[in-house]
């Protein structure tokens, strides 16, 4: 299985596990977001955490030995709608959904941990929107949260940026809302949460999704999603992709 789901003290966990392939996001996985988003539904948990297995990376984004095969965007778009609908889900879930940024989040992971409500990030951790390298932008909704969460000049710039920022600057520029140096402090982080009912929690995420729907923010995740499968088939994409790949084989 590549991902774990799991339920303890009234909190759902979602563990990306390919670490071997730096958590990148596969069918598989989002087969297990969609199962994720149902559970909350279902079960009822106070918060949900989004995290990875292993310490060097969080999510490396769509994995690219399996997504460098679709070539035009009538093939691509399938994969970037679906991802995007996943992560729309996630992002307007009734309860605080924490990203623990455990290790790196580039590209496609960027976008998830973009799409939770608050982001824990590991000390060592690095996190960009490195699509701008594959001559790409964000295609799974990340770009749109990420105007819904900087000041704009911050958000612009740390999308055409195209690069991993360090913790300290993700701090500064406001994407990470702590740097977690050990467990102790992701702890203090749920404690200071816990401190509230779980229906004011629901109350105030209730006021954020309103906003959102009233903004078509929706709409403008379906125009980021057809834009990036455009710029998918250029051949400059594809030759990125391939470097990437080629590189890896060495
Ligand atoms: C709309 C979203 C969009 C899309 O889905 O198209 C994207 O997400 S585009 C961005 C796609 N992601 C990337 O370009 C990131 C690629 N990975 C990296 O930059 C690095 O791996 C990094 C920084 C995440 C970690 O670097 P580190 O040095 O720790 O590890 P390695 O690079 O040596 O990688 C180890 C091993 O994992 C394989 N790997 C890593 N990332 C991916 C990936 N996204 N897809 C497939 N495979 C990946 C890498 O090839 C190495 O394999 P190995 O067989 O051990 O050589």
């Amino acid at each position: 299985m590549s991902y774990k789901i799991e339920m303890a003290d009234e909190i759902l966990t979602f563990t990306i596990d390919r670490p071997d392939i730096r958590n990148a996001i596969n069918e598989g996985v989002m087969e297990g977001f969609e199962e994720l988003t149902k559970k909350v539904h279902k079960s009822n948990p106070r918060f949900v955490i989004i995290t990875a297995s292993g310490s060097q990376a969080f999510c490396s984004g769509g994995d690219l030995s399996v997504f460098h095969e679709l070539k035009t965007k009538e093939q691509a778009y399938p994969m970037l709608k679906r991802m995007s609908e996943v992560l729309y889900a996630i992002k307007t879930l009734p309860v605080p959904v924490i990203a623990l940024v455990n290790g790196a989040a580039v590209g496609g992971g960027c976008e998830i941990a973009t799409a939770c409500d608050y982001r824990l990030v590991r000390e060592h951790a690095k996190c960009g929107f490195i699509q701008g390298t594959l001559a790409i932008t964000s295609g799974w909704g990340g770009g749109s949260y990420l105007f819904e969460t900087l000041q704009h000049d911050r958000a612009l710039k740390m999308l055409s940026d195209a690069r991993a920022y360090p913790a300290d600057e993700l701090l500064e520029n406001g994407w990470a809302t702590k740097i977690v140096r050990d467990d102790a402090d992701i702890e203090a982080f749920i404690h200071s949460m816990k401190k509230i009912r779980p229906e004011v929690h629901r109350a105030y995420k209730e006021i954020a999704i309103r906003k959102w729907q009233a903004s078509g923010l929706k709409d403008r995740v379906e125009s980021e999603v057809r834009r990036c499968a455009e710029l998918w088939e250029a051949d400059v994409h594809h030759e990125a992709v391939d470097n990437f790949l080629a590189k890896a084989k060495k």
